[in-house]
């Protein structure tokens, strides 16, 4: 295609939807290089012709000793074309094991769930997807990871779009050049020991010598394996309605009792829908041959990543707060308190709360506790017979006084507390994940 700019933008009407796009908050993961830069001067000019409330998001991984310059360059470009930019500055990365590249991406895309918005739109293109494909083939994928970069996937509540999926890296380069657009280069986009920067600039320069159509052929067959995938997941919700409980759970005893690959096939689905990454074939075949050996009051456990999978109550829960680091104890304190598996909303006097010499801690192993009205017992028995899966226990938030239980979430006032100090206090769990 001719990359002029009405082309680029009639493009990107039709890749977002034309008609539904009018008033909608867009929002442009912008990481400054070409790609995502053209992406936001293509929006800023369809703005133009059509209401859409534009914005964009870098996120500063701060890995690179240039990651201040390229932020500050998002900030200058999106402030030249009056659109409010979103700098997400993150904590240093531990790649957990799976790369810090991986990391960085897993944390990126964390941020962009959370971006109030529409459509979330990023800048890949035909290239970046063939790329993607051929990676996810040399680690064994199957459908699903040979489908690379849907054009367009849930994420979190919104739509996350990649209008420049049918397009190429030369396309928006032209586009770039005619325009005089400038950006910022990553000098890690050069070096070699990156997998993707060697399938960049040795493996499909190689193969593209005999198959001169190579990136547009991946790009095609990334498109079928998206459709098989397609059709794989409407059967495994099919295959699911045969072991779901009333909420549209799994049980896994009957799930069970499914011939093999349509068992794989429904976890895997389940899984995936969820937002858990499967790292390789083996760990989804370890977690599937341990769940249907288990009994049916067996608790198993699997990582996957930043997710532990249980099995309890034969249901497959997915613990993501696994790695979360533990809340510290703090001195208790008016307003709204980020916990591990939910928030704790505090309501009362400050000069009251201060002086009560509350302090906020897991409650921790084998305390015992007497919640008003009941019998005293261990918190680990009181938190079972509320539902509160083991995992979680240990971690539950608690209100302490000189060492002594004072108040538990979801069992309220007890143990030592002589007084409520007129405190208000809400706890808000975040709703458990069962697939
Ligand atoms: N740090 C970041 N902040 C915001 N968005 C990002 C960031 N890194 C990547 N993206 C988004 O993901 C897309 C693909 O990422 P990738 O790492 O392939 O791109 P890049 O080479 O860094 O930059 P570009 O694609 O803009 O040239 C980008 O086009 C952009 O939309």
């Amino acid at each position: 295609m001719t990359a002029d700019v009405k082309n680029l933008i009639s493009h990107l009407q039709t890749a977002l939807g034309d008609d539904c796009l009018t008033g909608r908050k867009v929002c442009v993961a912008l990481s400054g290089g070409m790609d995502s830069v053209v992406l936001l001067h293509v929006l800023a000019q369809l703005r133009a012709q059509q209401p859409i409330e534009l914005s964009a998001v870098h996120v500063n991984h701060g890995i690179s000793p240039h990651a201040a310059d390229w932020a500050a360059f998002c900030l200058k470009i999106c402030r030249s074309l009056d659109v409010p930019c979103q700098i997400a500055t993150l904590p240093p990365l531990e790649s957990a094991g799976g790369g810090l590249e991986r990391a960085a991406r897993e944390a990126r895309y964390a941020v962009f769930a959370r971006v109030d918005a529409d459509l979330l739109c990023m800048a890949h293109h035909k290239n970046d997807r063939a790329e993607t494909l051929l990676l996810n083939l040399f680690r064994g994928a199957g459908p699903q990871g040979l489908a690379a970069m849907p054009g367009s996937r849930c994420l979190n509540g919104k739509q996350l779009v990649r209008p420049f999926i049918d397009l190429t890296r030369s396309d928006l380069q032209a586009w770039a050049n005619a325009q005089r657009l400038s950006w910022v280069e990553d000098e890690s986009n050069q070096n070699l020991h990156f997998r993707r920067n060697y399938l960049r600039h040795v493996v499909l320069p190689a193969i593209g010598q005999q198959f001169p159509a190579i990136t547009t052929v991946l790009a095609r067959t990334a498109e079928q394996m998206q459709e098989q995938t397609t059709l794989l997941a409407r059967l495994a919700e099919i295959d699911a309605k045969d072991c779901e409980d009333e909420h549209g759970r799994l049980r896994i005893s009957q799930w069970a009792l499914l011939p093999p690959i349509a068992a794989r096939n429904v976890l895997k689905h389940r899984l995936n829908r969820a937002g858990v990454h499967i790292p390789s074939a083996r760990r989804l075949e370890a977690l599937v041959a341990q769940l249907v050996d288990a009994r049916q009051d067996a608790e198993v456990f699997v990582r996957f990543g930043q997710t532990g999978c249980h099995l309890w109550r034969d249901r497959l829960w997915l613990d993501h707060a696994m790695n979360a680091p533990q809340p510290q104890a703090h001195k208790l304190s008016d307003g709204v308190i980020d916990w591990a598996d939910g928030q704790l909303e505090v309501q009362g006097d400050a000069q009251a709360i201060a002086r009560s010499g509350l302090v906020v801690r897991a409650v921790g192993q084998g305390q015992r506790f007497q919640p008003a009205g009941r019998c005293r017992s261990t918190v680990t028995e009181l938190l079972r017979e509320q539902g509160v899966p083991p995992w979680v226990r240990p971690r539950w938030p608690a209100l302490w006084r000189d060492g002594q239980l004072c108040w538990v979430a979801g069992l309220g006032w007890g143990g030592a507390a002589d007084d409520t100090h007129g405190l208000a206090l809400t706890w808000m769990p975040t709703p458990d994940q069962i697939i």
